[in-house]
């Protein structure tokens, strides 16, 4: 394992809630990746979408994260983080990717420094050294396919963002239902230009969990045990999280955000 390359997974979404699914994406992805003897995964992240993103029935970050913070306690591997979230206004999702590779690297040189510098001295033993990684670690986008669809909506993605991702990241994409992702492939030039880059994944035991779903289930009153962690389910409950008034916040368009970018993008050039 040790002369594989090290690896981070990083999830941007909603996670509105964050739902088991949202937990398994990883645990495939990273069964996919050591499966092909090249890789070493040694990190997940979840990064859950600004407020400003606009999306209908959002919930506030700060929920968003808490739940995620409570339904990854089981997970020694996978954390939330909420850079994303912090920032003043929506990020582009390959910025999201910039700042962690960049995060990594700075990890990495950190790293470096202490053992330049033989620190801690104590510790400096044959087994802390080796854990010491000296290979940056590449960083590659996980989404389930529905993401993969998306890219040919027209205004949501730029064309050189969607380059970026499958060229300098990379992607681990994993099956949905309703979604062909090797039909999405095939159809986009961009994409099978650079396929070797974008690791399907397929679930095998299928399930159609989505966090709309749990929504609305929830604000009828019905059960989701079992579909996200009790302890979500207990801070849901606690917060009275969604409600029909929730479920009515924003107009749901999702351009309405990429359409600031530009719009801000235009004025800083
Ligand atoms: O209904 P919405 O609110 O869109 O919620 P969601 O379940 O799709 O969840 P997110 O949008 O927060 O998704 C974050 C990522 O997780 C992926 N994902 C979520 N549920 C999945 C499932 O059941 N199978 C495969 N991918 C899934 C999705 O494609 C994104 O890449
Ligand atoms: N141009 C872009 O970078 C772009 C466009 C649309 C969605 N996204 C991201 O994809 C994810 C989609 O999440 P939802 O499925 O919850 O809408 C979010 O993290 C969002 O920021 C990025
Ligand atoms: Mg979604």
């Amino acid at each position: 394992m040790k002369s594989r390359i090290p690896l981070v997974l990083l999830a941007c979404g909603s996670f509105n809630p964050i739902t088991n699914m949202h937990m398994r994406l990883f645990e495939l992805a990273r069964d996919h990746l050591h499966q092909t003897g090249r890789y070493r995964v040694i990190e997940g992240i979840i990064s859950p979408v600004n407020n400003n993103y606009g999306k209908k029935g959002l919930v506030s970050a700060r929920h968003r994260i808490a739940m995620a913070q409570l339904a990854l306690e089981t997970s020694d591997w996978i954390r939330v983080d909420p850079w994303e979230s912090e920032q003043e206004k929506w990020t582009e999702t390959v910025k999201v990717l910039r700042h962690h590779y960049n995060e990594s690297l700075r990890w990495l040189q950190f790293r470096k420094e202490l053992v330049r510098n033989n620190w801690p001295t104590e510790r400096t033993t044959e087994d802390f050294l080796s854990s010491l990684d000296p290979v940056s670690p590449e960083l590659k986008l996980l989404c389930g396919a529905d993401i993969l669809k998306t890219f040919s909506t027209p205004n949501l993605w730029k064309e050189e963002h969607i380059k970026e991702i499958v060229e300098k990241f990379g992607l681990v994409c994993i099956s949905r239902a309703g979604s062909d992702p090797v039909q999405y492939i095939s159809e986009s030039e961009l994409l099978t230009q650079f396929q070797h880059n974008i690791h399907l994944v397929t679930e095998q035991i299928q399930n159609e969990i989505s966090a709309t779903h749990i929504r609305h289930a929830l604000c009828k009153g019905l059960s989701v045990k079992y579909l996200i962690p009790d302890s979500v389910i207990s801070y849901i409950k606690h917060y009275n999280i969604y409600t029909e008034e929730s479920e009515g916040k924003n107009k749901g368009d999702l351009t309405s955000a990429y359409e600031s970018t530009q719009h801000n993008d235009k004025h800083t050039k």
